[in-house]
């Protein structure tokens, strides 16, 4: 039964913590191909409304102590009966009755009247309008004030908009592979594309390394690199290796690319890659970017840092379930100390790219103007926020240059 499916899958990622990219990765296959999309848009569209739906429900449980389990059922439940057009309300509650009384008999009856109030009343009142907000689009309040101070009241809504949209795949041709089957997509002129196909993995294009997955705003931060073909680069937080590939591809397979990453099983990944795309100008090695001393110097440095991903709500939205300013306050320091350590690699007249993939100026553009005040030899040379939308998530980019009489 797909919904006891979606129950399970949930639970883990709610419950246990799983990251809901792989937990579909290693377990959508257990579900029949003909439910595999309805699996899919209820897994993730559970996740992305959470709140909303949760906030829809509890309303009406009067203080009771619901268990866990029976908590996800109605969540889904909700989202169902508010967003699913095509499966009727009795057909969504007759299927949670079904469950809950596989999981906790005793709850039945609960789930059913719950469930027949929302789809009654389908309404919640806001306590004012960062509840609004944050209810409406399952974000943390206290995010959306932070973004509301940081990026004014319309881009603060937009963010919040764009965390529920479900995102088209791009993904880039590889400019070296001049085969007959890719003369197609050399006719647009950009390497990166909307992908149409349905399972890239199995698609013979992405085995034989003509096409490999790229948000578009990814391959932004590489066009900001703009590697040259005989460049040295470093890439100093490189896994999955999505950005490290584009740069070597731009460069023709020539130059050399270092690509460093603080965990051996994330590295991986990259090696992976490099083997899918025979690439012979990168080295994948495991390092700790904060302490980058016996490495010379670049002509390029990317510091792709590691991030709170507000940016990438929409195709992570396991993030949403577990938003903790805290961790903003664990990583700056440490985006800071690989900023600092990854500058001292670049040679004079270099260049030195600073990205995110979040939407938090503490994050982004303080932590590159903190960095500027303390290094004359580098200067802004440009800064971007990548707004996230259906084809995009969201990134920052900063692009610093090296003073070319730099004193070594
Ligand atoms: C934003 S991701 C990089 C994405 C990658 N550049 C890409 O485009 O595929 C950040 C990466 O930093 C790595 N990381 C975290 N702390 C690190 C450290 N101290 N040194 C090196 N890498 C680190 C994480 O393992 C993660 O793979």
């Amino acid at each position: 039964m797909v919904r006891n499916w979606i129950l399970e899958a949930l639970c883990a990622v709610v419950a246990d913590g799983a990251y809901s990219n792989l937990y579909l990765k290693k377990h959508l296959r257990e579900v029949d191909e003909k439910d595999r999309a309805l699996a899919t848009t209820i897994f993730y569209g559970t996740l992305r409304n959470y709140t909303y739906c949760q906030r829809m429900w509890s309303q009406y449980s009067n203080g009771n102590k619901v268990h866990k389990k029976i908590r996800v059922l109605l969540t889904m439940s909700v989202y169902q009966l508010l967003f699913l057009e095509k499966v009727p309300a009795y057909a969504v509650i007759s299927e949670a009755v079904s469950l809950a009384k596989m999981i906790r008999p005793q709850a039945a009856g609960f789930v059913n009247a719950i469930l027949r109030k929302v789809d009654r009343e389908r309404k919640i009142e806001f306590r004012d309008d960062v509840d609004e907000i944050a209810t409406t689009y399952s974000i943390a309040p206290w995010l959306v004030k932070m973004w509301i101070a940081q990026y004014g009241a319309d881009r603060a809504l937009a963010f919040a908009k764009a965390s529920l949209d479900t995102q088209s795949l791009s993904v880039r041709r590889n400019v070296m592979k001049d085969k007959p089957e890719v003369d197609r997509l050399q006719e647009l002129r950009d390497p990166i594309y909307q992908y149409t196909g349905n399972t890239l993995e199995a698609d013979p294009l992405y085995r034989e390394g003509v096409v490999s997955p790229q948000d578009l705003g990814a391959y932004e931060i590489v066009r900001v690199l703009d590697p040259k073909p005989e460049e040295m680069i470093l890439d100093v937080c490189a896994a999955p290796g999505t950005k490290t590939m584009a740069i070597a591809e731009t460069m023709r397979d020539r130059g050399h690319v270092v690509a460093l990453d603080l965990h051996p099983h994330r590295v991986a990944l990259i090696q992976n890659d490099i083997r899918r795309l025979h690439l012979k100008n990168v080295e994948a090695r495991c390092q700790d970017a904060t302490d980058l001393s016996g490495l010379g110097l670049y002509d390029r440095v990317l510091c792709d840092v590691p991030c709170t991903g507000y940016g990438t709500l929409s195709r992570k939205p396991d993030i949403k379930l577990h938003l903790d300013p805290a961790t903003m306050d664990t990583l700056i320091p440490v985006q800071a100390a690989i900023l600092e350590q990854a500058a001292a690699h670049v040679k004079p007249g270099g260049v030195l790219v600073y990205s995110t993939c979040t939407l938090n100026q503490k994050e982004n553009e303080k932590q590159v103007a903190k960095f500027l005040k303390s290094h004359p030899a580098f200067s802004l040379d440009m800064e971007k926020t990548i707004e996230p939308s259906k084809t995009t998530n969201g990134f920052y980019v900063a692009k610093l240059k090296k003073s070319a009489d730099d004193v070594l």
